[in-house]
């Protein structure tokens, strides 16, 4: 079976940075340790309210990362300007609320279809690969695919939050469910959210998912461990769900 990719989402070393004001830790530093470790990729996601990532750090790891960014970002105005003028590699449209503590749901490309279709245009045309968050739902996939964005990333929040095993069993089989679904209707299939060292591998284990967008659970084991361990650790838990 192919291996699955790890994206390292860095978002969390920016809020150890913010929550004092310092220039240190540097998420663009972070993302170099992640990739020596061997990360495939690099996500940050600049949030309206700057509660983590800057502008500063987006524009500063457009020039340091070696493997490739994967900017997660609402679908507004501000947003798309400043992703059409960093060109990351990847563009991940999220839905976003200022009082939320993270993301709390897919985006609803239903309801917002014109809004998402337009904005996926424009990010193709700048040569952006783009990706939409959205639940593991039949109606937001097919969405989805109509926006003609060539990859989904199926939000695993619900799984990761199960307080107990029949709820884990339900999201599990329905993310299952949707990945299949995705990669059936042509989709390039990335999984993320909550995901960490003890939940990761039957998500991982599933063969129509091409990369994983994992970040606090790795921060969070840095902090004991080192980023260069967490990120081993994880890249290696990912090779063996698929051997
Ligand atoms: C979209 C998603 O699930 C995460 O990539 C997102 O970055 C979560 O937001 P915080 O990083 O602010 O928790
Ligand atoms: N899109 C998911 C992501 O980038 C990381 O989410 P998390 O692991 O920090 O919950």
């Amino acid at each position: 079976m192919k291996d699955i990719l790890l994206g390292v989402n860095v978002d969390h070393i920016a809020t150890l940075r913010q929550a004092r004001g310092t220039n240190y830790p540097d998420p663009a530093h972070a993302a170099s340790v992640a990739e020596h470790a061997g990360a495939d990729g690099i996500t940050i996601h600049l949030r309206e309210d700057r509660r983590h990532i800057q502008d500063r750090d987006v524009y500063v790891m457009a020039k340091t990362i070696q493997t490739r960014m994967n900017l997660e970002i609402a679908v507004t105005d501000e947003m798309i300007n400043i992703a059409l003028d960093v060109k990351p590699e990847y563009v991940c449209l999220v839905p976003e609320k200022r009082e939320e503590l993270t993301t709390e749901g897919g985006l609803d490309v239903v309801a917002n279809f014109e809004k998402v279709k337009q904005a996926t245009a424009k990010l193709a045309e700048a040569g952006i690969k783009v990706s939409l968050f959205i639940d593991a739902d039949k109606a937001q996939l097919d969405a989805a695919k109509s926006c003609q964005a060539p990859y989904v990333e199926i939000h695993t929040g619900a799984y990761a939050d199960a307080t107990n095993d029949t709820v884990l069993d339900i999201e599990l089989e329905r993310i299952r469910s949707g990945v299949k679904y995705a990669h059936d209707l042509g989709l390039i299939v990335n999984a993320g959210h909550g995901l960490h060292y003890h939940n990761v591998k039957p998500i991982a284990a599933m063969p129509e998912i091409y990369e994983l967008n994992i970040g606090h659970a790795i921060i969070a084991r840095a902090a004991i461990d080192g980023l260069d361990k967490a990120v081993r650790d994880m890249k290696r838990l990912l090779i063996e769900a698929r051997s």
